[in-house]
């Protein structure tokens, strides 16, 4: 029987949002591949508290607050590894390498060293998406205003809008998750088509976004580079994770105006429900900017939201 091992890995982001890797070591399993720092989680710790210790141990720093993200598990020739990665929210002290060749800040859209060692691609695809994500609600509001309002948000900071229009025909679909296309294009940013796959790649959109009731019928991942879905319960969010999907949105956080009445996670719900996930999940629901923090601190990835999202105009 193959031995199991838990991992536990960190993100370490610096201001101008690169995340650093160290190269392993001549004489170690994999020698040459990229890492985030980490190691394994000896008994009786947490994996928490076995990414502080390496932390120290490895790089000689003291962190002082880590997050959870995301649970991947790894068939190695060696081992089954689990890995348990966290964002490292607070440290303090100089770098100072004691394990890896080298250290590397890297980019996550144009990362400059490799090979990364075999578990961690859908990491780094992971860290490529972005925190916030903007929904559209042009049938309700005009698509000439939802237009201006992306406009506007992407000259701020938005790099991520999911095309949510289920009222509209799939004329008026095309026509407008085009135009967002469009907009969205010259910022970087990525747009996902909610409900229809066939649309999402007409339009040259980056994924499509799933509602749950597709998730649970779905047999196959469609063929988009992106794809996540909208989830409420566990079973969802497993669903989503053995379909391979590459996020998920999980909601209600709190009350929100387009779902009156319906049951709210809060922060403790919302938190237990992503817990040992594979992949990341954003926080939905009665949300705005100023969450991100809370959000993050509960297993989030980010944040997504409606009228969060859009300045008002
Ligand atoms: N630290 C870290 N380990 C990772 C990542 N991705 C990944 O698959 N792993 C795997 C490789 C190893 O099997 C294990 C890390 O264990 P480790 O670095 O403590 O130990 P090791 O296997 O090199 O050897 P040792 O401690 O027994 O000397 O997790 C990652 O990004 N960071």
């Amino acid at each position: 029987m193959t031995k199991r091992v838990d991992v536990a890995a960190g993100v370490i982001t610096r201001t101008d949002g690169r995340f650093l890797l160290g190269q392993r070591a001549p004489g170690t399993f994999y020698a040459g591949y990229w890492e985030f720092p980490g190691g394994k989680v000896e008994p009786g710790e947490s994996p928490a508290d076995a990414l502080i210790r390496e932390l120290d141990e490895e790089l000689g720093i003291r962190v002082r607050k880590v997050r959870p993200w995301l649970t991947r598990e790894h068939v190695y020739e060696h081992a089954h590894v689990r890995l348990h990665f966290f964002d490292v929210a607070e440290w303090e002290g100089e770098l100072q390498d004691h394990v890896h060749s080298a250290l590397s800040w890297e980019r996550s859209d144009a990362q400059g060293v490799g090979p990364m060692l075999p578990a961690n691609g859908p990491i780094l695809k992971s860290l490529r998406l972005p925190r916030w994500m903007g929904i559209t609600h042009a049938a309700e509001i005009g698509v000439a205003r939802q237009l201006s309002q992306i406009d506007d948000a992407l000259k701020q900071d938005l790099k991520l809008i999911q095309v949510r229009e289920p009222s509209m025909s799939a004329a008026d679909l095309t026509a407008f998750a085009g135009e967002v296309v469009r907009v969205a294009r010259p910022h970087g940013a990525l747009v996902m088509v909610n409900g229809d796959a066939d649309i999402a790649c007409e339009v040259g959109a980056d994924g499509v976004h799933l509602p749950a009731a597709q998730l649970r019928t779905l047999s196959v991942r469609p063929e988009c580079d992106w794809v996540g879905a909208s989830c409420h319960t566990r079973a969802e969010l497993e669903c989503a994770a053995a379909r391979g999907l590459d996020y998920a949105v999980l909601g209600a956080v709190f009350p929100t105006a387009t779902h009156p009445g319906q049951a709210t996670l809060g922060w403790g719900g919302f938190g237990e429900l992503v817990r040992g996930l594979p992949m990341p999940v954003f926080a939905l629901g009665g949300l705005a900017r100023a969450d991100m923090d809370d959000a993050r601190d509960a297993g989030a990835h980010g944040v997504a939201a409606i009228r969060g999202s859009w300045i008002q105009s």
